[in-house]
């Protein structure tokens, strides 16, 4: 199943899309919703629990009273907590708050930070049902005391949606939120569940259906997670007759006297991944060194004096550079002469990021696929912002670079963000933090280079190789290592490992 990934407008667009268009009631909406989360959240507590809902003044609330009345129903013991006063229930919220309180429930109006206190110290688990999507600026009197009082006392928190107070888009640097253990998810995540200064606030998180039409995520969500689903639908399949001309050959230009190793990674990384031949094009005094660890591939020797090598581009199917490359203005002109004289996908990493920022405008005449490659410090780099402000708000600028150089950017990080020209956007979802050491990204551009050369489409290679980066990691962190031993070297191996899940 495809997991869409929604803004706040987005979800709101599919909402109405839902009740104008296809006639669902928001009332029934709302009981679906409740229902489901109720569902998830029998699964996450005991029979036994004492359970405090809180509820506020919106639809999230609204659900926070089905979620009552279901949970009520079933004999579990359930206490809701209003943090608002009772003007301010209104529409779907006031049916279902009606309902509830018709099925004998009963409502504790706390506003008090003592009474806040007293009822969540007294219970098991905490069901945050006060703010949903449409929390807007700080939060007001009544409801921060609530969420205060939550994060410093509570014993387990599930947030219903998402956690109150939390902004569902990215942009938003300030906000004061419920940090939840668990977060039931309404039928989408939400942008911020992707983030790294907001994603940590809805601790483990999963979706529930409430019965939303396919046909509106297809026609408002603009973005998705790629998961195994995904990778397994659009992965080529190696035809019995093939030759290893059809599975690419592929130059990767970079290392230098101080960094000959990462060019070894990225090869080896992309003969494990597929491709059918590799040349490794790299300084002439490194060659000897490194010829050895990489015996599979060809090697073409790059004199440091000349800046224009004559290199057979036309050769190639596809070329990935800057890994280990250096900061020379050698480096700088032969980075500069490859965006302007080949012809084919091009992969640019690490240094030579660096040395494209100087003359971007040159990505956009290119006629063949371009892809950068940045790991945050990189994208704020070439965008000459903090890495902070890429953070907050990193589809947005994804976006950006993508359109306006007419470049696909696969932004790295926890969530990785793949961002095409036209707009697409992807999230891969796979890897830990035993990728977060050296020469990872190495690995990452030779499996890019390797999935270029064998897919017809290039934002599927893209999406599928950082899938395999990040599985292959996973895999071996769930098999044989942790994701503190884990090094580059080994998720080269552990390629193998997601490829045979195909099989
Ligand atoms: N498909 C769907 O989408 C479905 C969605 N559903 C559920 O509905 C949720 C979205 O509901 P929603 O739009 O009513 O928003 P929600 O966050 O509950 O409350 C808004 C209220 O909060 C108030 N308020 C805002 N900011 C504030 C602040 N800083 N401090 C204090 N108050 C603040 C604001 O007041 P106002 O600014 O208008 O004065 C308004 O009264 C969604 O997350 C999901 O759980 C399901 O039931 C069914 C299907
Ligand atoms: N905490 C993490 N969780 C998941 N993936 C990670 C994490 N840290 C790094 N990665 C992945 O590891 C790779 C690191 O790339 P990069 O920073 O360029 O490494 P290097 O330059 O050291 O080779 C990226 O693909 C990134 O998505
Ligand atoms: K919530």
């Amino acid at each position: 199943m495809k997991v869409y990934i929604v803004t706040a407008k987005e979800m709101y667009d599919i909402d109405n899309y839902t009740m104008k268009k296809i006639g669902m009631d928001g009332k029934l909406l709302m009981e679906n919703a409740g229902r489901a989360v109720s569902e998830k959240v029998e699964r996450l507590i005991e029979k036994s629990d004492r359970i405090c809902i809180f509820v506020g003044p919106g639809n999230n609330g609204g659900d926070g009273f089905v979620i009552a009345r279901t949970l009520m129903n079933k004999r579990y013991d359930v206490t809701i907590v209003q943090v608002v006063p009772d003007e301010k229930i209104t529409g779907d919220a006031l049916y279902h708050k009606n309902v509830f309180v018709n099925y004998g429930g009963s409502i504790l109006i706390a506003q008090q930070e003592s009474e806040v206190h007293d009822v969540t110290v007294n219970s098991d688990v905490v069901i945050d049902a006060i703010l949903g999507l449409g929390v807007k600026g700080d939060l007001r009197e009544g409801l921060i005391t609530a969420v205060e009082v939550i994060n410093e006392v509570a014993n387990r928190v599930i947030s219903v949606d998402i956690p109150s107070g939390l902004p569902a888009d990215e942009g938003m640097e300030e906000f004061t939120s419920v940090q939840a253990d668990f977060t039931i998810v309404i039928e989408a995540p939400k942008v911020s569940a992707f983030l790294q200064h907001t994603a940590l606030y809805y601790g483990v998180w999963d979706t529930v259906s409430i019965g939303l039409p396919l046909i509106a995520f297809q026609r408002y969500a603009k973005r998705n997670v790629w998961g195994y689903e995904q990778f397994k639908d659009c992965m080529p399949r190696r035809d019995p007759y093939s030759h290893k001309g059809d599975h690419g050959k592929g130059l990767t230009i970079g290392g230098s006297a101080t960094m000959p190793g990462s060019i070894v990674m990225t090869a080896k990384a992309a003969l494990r991944a597929g491709a059918g031949l590799i040349t490794i094009g790299t300084s002439e005094k490194v060659i000897n060194r490194i010829a050895s660890q990489c015996i599979e591939a060809t090697y073409f020797p790059i004199h440091e004096q000349n800046n224009h090598p004559s290199i057979p581009f036309e050769e190639f199917d596809a070329i990935t550079i800057g890994m280990g490359m250096g900061r020379s203005g050698n480096a700088a002109a032969l980075v500069a002469h490859v965006v302007e004289q080949t012809d084919c996908p091009l992969i640019i990493d690490a240094d030579g990021l660096f040395h494209v920022k100087t003359d971007l405008a040159k990505l956009k005449v290119r006629k063949s696929p371009t892809i950068v490659t940045p790991h945050p410090g990189e994208m704020a780099m070439l965008l000459d912002i903090s890495v902070k402000e890429l953070l907050i708000t990193p589809f947005y600028w994804s976006m950006k670079i993508a359109q306006t150089y007419n470049v696909y950017v696969v932004l790295k990080g926890k969530h990785t963000i793949i961002t095409t020209p036209e707009g697409i956007q992807v999230v891969n979802k796979s890897g830990n933090a035993g990728l977060a050491k050296g020469g990872s990204g190495d690995v990452l551009a030779g499996i890019l280079l390797a999935l270029v050369m064998q897919q017809r489409s290039v934002f599927q290679a893209l999406c599928n190789a950082c899938f395999i980066h990040g599985k292959a990691a996973d895999l071996l962190v769930e098999e044989t290592h942790s994701d503190q031993d884990l090094m580059a070297s080994d998720v080269i191996e552990g390629i193998s490992k997601v490829y045979r899940t195909l099989s």
